[in-house]
């Protein structure tokens, strides 16, 4: 059988006072109860940048003006392999918050916690702890 491999497209929406804007995995989706940078998987045809716009849309209702890749890397769990494509995003329009009910939070970067987050998002955290 072929391992399931997804790729996911997250933003890290930062403001201009350094807070990031992240959302908790609720109910019974993968890896829930942890907190995230809002996103999710790309669609077939579409861009990374693409999905990474319509996803921010759908969970947070902002419109990303803006957005630039901080990384990219590829992770193995036991049941999927995710490339995750983590876009840092400081322009945007409207205001962000849980749209599909999930809890939010504005955090400062410098106080975001890795082990509150999946695995995968532990580079990018120690990249944001330590900027
Ligand atoms: N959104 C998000 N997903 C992450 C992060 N870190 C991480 O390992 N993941 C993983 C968890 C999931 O396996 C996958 C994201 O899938 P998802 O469940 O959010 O996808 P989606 O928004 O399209 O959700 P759905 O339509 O399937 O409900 O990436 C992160 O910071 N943000
Ligand atoms: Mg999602």
């Amino acid at each position: 059988m072929t391992r399931k491999h997804l790729h996911i497209a997250v933003g890290i929406i930062r403001n201009e006072k350094g807070e990031v804007f992240i959302t908790r995995r609720v109910g019974d989706s993968h890896l829930a109860g942890l907190w995230e940078f809002p996103g999710g998987k790309i669609e077939a045809g579409e861009s990374p940048e693409q999905g990474l716009r319509r996803e921010l849309m759908e969970e947070t209702g902002i419109q990303v003006q803006q957005s630039e890749l901080l990384c990219s890397l590829d992770h193995h769990f036991d049941d999927r392999t995710v490339t995750l494509y983590f876009y840092l995003v400081e322009h945007w329009q409207g205001t962000p918050f849980g749209r599909e009910g999930q809890p939010e939070r504005w955090v400062h970067q410098h106080a975001l916690n890795a082990g509150e987050f999946p695995e995968p998002n532990k580079p990018v955290i120690e990249l944001l702890n330590n900027a």
